[in-house]
């Protein structure tokens, strides 16, 4: 461990938080590093701080205490070490183990990669998981908001996020488009065409099975009754579609006792309503119109009912399978339309890293916005808290922003670390003060009779109301 990073002092009192066979150990005044971030960042983790002590302190009097110490990057990072990403905040992280981040800016179409990616890759922190919750009093744009309750896993290191990508117009893109028509494609007719960019879509049965392993493993442990996979299989056969074999995999072969698959259900429940079906008629239920499909997939549809009833029969059958955890998958585009329509259906989303970033903010704007959407990014050993947000440009340095992401990152922190008596002081107050209506410019547009508060104001609003 340094004494400084980043030519700042670690803080003198404190100690670090520890991680070993599996567990963390947290003193009661743990190091904390964090990143303030680039943009609206500034305001909102100024107000944020001031929440996590207040609540704290209210929490424990004095004998807990997080002990913050300021890791740089970003912005302020390249200002102060011409680096946006400086090796002693990645070495922070690391030996402080859990930290809390605002966000960073990434420039689009060229410059500087991802220092959020950049963070959870070097980190290896796979899990990115955003919960979505609707909190009383907070204005939605649809007419049940409390419905929704969803928490999203999202592979976090692979997939386009690899950053493995070949500009036009460059010898290395052409060399790529070379290799793929002249060698992998040849003969055939599809063709790339040379005027393209190309970007590299690696998932791995690695990064696949870990992640859907800890969404299940969340699922066990929060009574959560369904497990969905989402992807785009149909079109992206061997990244998307692999995705959720190997989904389905880690199910079964690790979870075997605790989940029952969705068509295992089916199998199941069509045997039950009718002991005396036979696998052909089973298999007609299960696949209408399977008469007129090939006589291959008719065999392979009645050899998987017959291979469910003998594996899973004794274990799930006779309506055994109703207590157990649903894991089920569903095609991306269609999962951003039952989210709205059929929200209760749903409970833990696994996914891959581009469709969680894109449902991770529109299931967001379904409970309020973006304003109060937590995350945190999560591997084995170590932590980072973030909001699902970025830095919102056009509105840095007004002290108008909504600090509730973070500062429920910040809840999703304090529950993590055993913390909860803190945690809850956060989450109640912030919807205490969010149903007297003192709300920043984001709610206040879509409320009537609001007040509007600048960000620091929210922040003393609720300390009040702890
Ligand atoms: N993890 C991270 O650090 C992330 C970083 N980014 C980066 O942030 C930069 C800006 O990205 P951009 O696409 O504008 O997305 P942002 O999430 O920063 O902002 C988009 C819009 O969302 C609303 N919004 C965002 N944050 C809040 C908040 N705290 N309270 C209320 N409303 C909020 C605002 O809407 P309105 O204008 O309607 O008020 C804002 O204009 C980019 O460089 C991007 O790469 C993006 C996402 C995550
Ligand atoms: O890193 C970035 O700039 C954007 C990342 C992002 O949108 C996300 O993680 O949700
Ligand atoms: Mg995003």
């Amino acid at each position: 461990m340094q004494t400084s990073y980043n030519g700042i002092a670690v803080p003198t009192e404190g100690k670090a938080i520890e991680y070993t066979n599996g567990k963390f150990t947290v003193p009661d005044n743990p190091i904390i590093p964090y990143i303030e971030g680039d943009g609206t960042g500034r305001d909102i983790w100024k107000a944020s701080q001031r929440v996590f002590d207040a609540a704290v302190e209210k929490a424990y009097g004095g004998k807990r205490k997080v002990n913050w110490f300021e890791v740089l990057a970003g912005e302020k990072a390249y200002r102060q070490t011409q680096n946006w990403l400086p090796d002693d905040t990645v070495k922070a992280t690391v030996d402080f183990r859990v930290s809390i981040k605002g966000p960073l800016t990434t420039p689009v179409g060229g410059g500087i990669r991802s220092l959020n990616v950049a963070l959870r890759q070097l980190m290896d922190l796979y899990q990115c998981v955003r919960p979505v919750k609707y909190y009383q009093g907070v204005p939605s744009p649809v007419k049940h908001p409390e419905k929704l309750d969803v928490v999203l896993f999202r592979e976090n290191t692979e997939d386009i996020y690899a950053g493995i990508e070949f500009r036009e117009g460059t010898p290395e893109v052409k060399q790529v488009i070379d290799f793929f028509n002249d060698t992998m494609l040849k003969g055939g007719k599809k063709k790339i065409r040379t005027d393209s960019g190309i970007g590299i879509k690696p998932i791995s049965i690695t990064g696949s099975k870990r992640l859907v392993r800890a969404a299940i493993q969340f699922a066990i442990a929060n009574g959560r009754k369904t497990v969905t996979l989402v992807h785009k299989g149909n079109i992206q056969k061997f990244t998307e579609g692999a995705f959720r074999e190997w989904g389905y995999e880690v199910a079964t072969e690790e979870f075997r006792d605790q989940v029952v698959t969705e068509r295992e259900s089916w199998i199941l429940g069509n045997l039950e309503s009718n002991p005396n079906l036979t696998p052909e008629e089973n298999a007609a239920l299960v696949e209408p119109g399977i008469e007129f499909a090939p006589k291959e997939f008719g065999d392979s549809v009645i050899a998987e009912i017959k291979d469910v009833i003998a594996k899973v029969g004794a274990t799930h059958g006779n309506g055994k399978w109703k207590s157990k955890i649903m894991v089920n998958d569903r095609i991306a585009d269609s999962i951003f339309q039952q989210i709205i329509i059929r929200p209760s259906d749903y409970s833990v989303l696994a996914t891959t890293n581009l469709n969680g970033d894109y449902i991770s903010d529109a299931a967001a704007a379904q409970v309020g916005g973006l304003g109060i959407a937590p995350g945190a990014n999560i591997g084995d050993g170590f932590a980072c808290f973030e909001a699902t947000h970025g830095t919102a440009p056009k509105y840095a340095d007004l002290d108008v922003i909504n600090p509730g992401s973070v500062m429920l990152s910040g809840v999703m922190m304090f529950d993590f670390l055993g913390w909860s008596e803190a945690a809850r002081l956060i989450e109640n107050s912030m919807e205490k003060t969010i149903q007297q209506k003192f709300v920043t410019y984001d709610f206040e547009r879509q409320m009537q009779g609001a007040t509007k508060v600048k960000t620091s104001e929210f922040a003393s609003k609720m300390i009040e109301n702890m």
